[in-house]
């Protein structure tokens, strides 16, 4: 309850960077969850927001906001997204929500990514958090063999599948040392879709939530 009042807190705080009557980045998660539902108790006024999951997209519309696909959206200046851990230069481990991949691609395509969570995801080393990597069905068994060869643990997301229609491994076990070196590793993994590893792309705003406040985190 306590780590659902912190979530709250990040995302009030993050209402200041919304600006009114422009296109918003929505990304996907509980604490995103409060942060739709505060846009609305408080009235606020968007051109139109682009969301990273059909689970973003249902509750926004169940508020009245319109929601557009990102081709028909152009750049955006502000993406506000959760994240599963962050280290102190705000790169970010994302996926426990299987929505990585539309997060990695409105993230990339947005000039501030203000991310929202509650305090217990600032770690010194990513990695305690299991890594989610969506990959192409038919490349499921080959890319978790190559995931051993980088040292991880892959074990296939038990009865999900994403939005893209794909299934996730979760890689256990890694220490991330060089956040930016195993992306690209990942990433040059025939097969692999997205890994949910945000080092080239990290966050440019971290605002953490707890129950007594809220502070913000600049980048290391
Ligand atoms: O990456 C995500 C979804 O794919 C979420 O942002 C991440 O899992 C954090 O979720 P929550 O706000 O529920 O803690």
């Amino acid at each position: 309850m306590s780590q659902d009042l912190a979530k709250r807190k990040a995302a009030e705080a993050a209402l200041r960077y919304v600006v009114q009557g422009e296109m918003l980045g929505v990304g996907t998660g509980s604490t995103v969850n409060h942060f739709i539902d505060l846009l609305a108790e408080r009235h606020f006024d968007i051109a139109a927001a682009v969301s990273s999951s059909e689970a973003s997209t249902e509750r926004l519309r169940a508020h009245g906001f319109k929601v557009i696909d990102l081709n028909a959206a152009g750049p955006l200046s502000v993406y506000v997204d959760g994240a599963d851990e962050s280290n102190h230069q705000l790169q970010l481990i994302k996926g426990g929500g299987a929505a990585l991949t539309r997060e990695k691609i409105i993230a990339g395509a947005s000039a501030v990514f203000v991310c929202i969570a509650d305090e217990s995801k600032l770690v010194d080393t990513l990695g305690a958090f299991p890594l989610p990597v969506e990959v192409l069905p038919m490349a499921r068994s080959f890319v978790a063999r190559e995931l051993v060869k980088l040292g991880g643990e892959p074990v296939l997301r038990a009865n999900v599948i994403t939005d893209n229609g794909n299934p996730i491994i979760d890689v256990r076990g890694l220490r991330i040392t060089d956040p930016r070196a195993l992306e690209t590793a990942i990433n040059t993994i025939p097969g692999v879709v997205t890994v949910g590893l945000f080092a080239h792309r990290p966050a440019d705003r971290l605002i953490l939530g707890s129950p007594s406040g809220v502070r913000e985190v600049v980048a290391r």
